[in-house]
């Protein structure tokens, strides 16, 4: 397992010559400023790095931080100090007219997908929307291959966003992210809201997309057990700070921080994950390996 002050790149060391890191934040600090308040110091020296095609988890208590490393990633929380860094350019210069553009190579992907949709538009007419705004992105498929890639009927193009499941929701917000050729994926919490099965589904497709489109992924979650699933790699924060970063199979298995000790824990999917092994262990003729907690849907 690599330590936080030793090498941080999320990487494979076999595929690490071909692959173009996406994402790279080097000593990363987020502070949020406000007259008359004290400053909240949110990010504290983070590095880490993404690569295409992969994806990093992010996983830490409540207050953490992992929100603010997203949001500075969008350029919508400030950098002060240290280097973020999509594809090479600064995200500070995301606010430029120049930079906007580059903007629409990073999407995102929130906890409430409902509230990324307007309610009064149909799937059809905000896939159009999108097309007419963004038209030099787009990607050269219709809106029905769009649907089909995200696991949808060509019929949910009529329906309104009540008219959806969350999970269904989740689809379409992954469909228009696609829409737009993106190189980075931000995920908050994408599956929060959702229930187990529809969760493991959401996060099947993400995976199957990050293999087929080479997309890279930050994926911030409170849900450790789902994060074998989707993530090569896992930072943990804690105060700001990532205190353990490493194969996510290792950072799970083997944590060697007594933060990611605590957080394991007190995570419920890996108290049901260590009751199932207990109810059916090798003795009585079963044994569920730890990772086992989340079936086959995800693999
Ligand atoms: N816009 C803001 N202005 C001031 N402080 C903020 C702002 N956004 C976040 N914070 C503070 O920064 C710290 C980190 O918050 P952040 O939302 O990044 O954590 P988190 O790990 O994502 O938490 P959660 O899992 O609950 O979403 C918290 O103390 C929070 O109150």
């Amino acid at each position: 397992m690599i330590q936080p002050e030793q090498s941080l790149s999320v990487t494979d060391t076999a595929s690490a010559t071909h692959r173009q890191a996406v994402l790279r934040a080097e000593g990363l600090r987020v502070e949020y400023r406000r007259a008359g308040h004290p400053s909240v110091i949110a990010v504290d020296g983070v590095t880490f790095s993404i690569e295409e095609g992969r994806c990093l988890a992010l996983v830490g208590e409540s207050g953490s931080g992992k929100s603010s490393v997203a949001m500075a990633t969008m350029g919508f929380a400030p950098v002060t100090d240290g280097t973020l860094e999509v594809l090479g350019h600064d995200v500070a210069d995301f606010s430029t007219r120049r930079g906007r553009r580059r903007r629409t190579g990073v999407q995102m992907v929130f906890q409430d997908p409902q509230a990324s949709l307007d309610p009064r538009q149909s799937v059809a007419s905000g896939l159009a929307e999108l097309r007419r705004l963004h038209a030099e992105r787009c990607v050269d498929a219709s809106d029905e291959e769009l649907l089909r890639r995200v696991g949808l009927p060509a019929d949910a193009l009529v329906r309104y966003p009540h008219q959806l499941s969350g999970g269904q929701i989740q689809r379409i917000v992954l469909a228009r992210a696609l829409m737009l050729q993106p190189k980075l994926l931000v995920a908050d919490e994408p599956t929060s809201g959702l229930d187990v099965t529809v969760q493991q589904q959401v996060i099947a497709l993400l995976r199957r997309l990050i293999d087929e489109t080479g997309v890279a992924v930050l994926f911030i979650t409170h849900n450790l057990p789902l994060v074998t699933h989707i993530a090569e790699e896992t930072a943990v924060m804690a105060s700001g700070k990532i205190c353990e970063i490493g194969p996510a199979d290792a950072v799970l298995r083997h944590p060697e921080h007594a933060y990611t000790r605590t957080l394991l824990a007190a995570s419920p999917g890996q108290a049901m994950q260590r009751r199932l092994a207990v109810r059916d262990s090798p003795a009585k003729g079963k044994h569920i390996d730890a990772d086992d907690g989340i079936e086959g849907a995800v693999r």
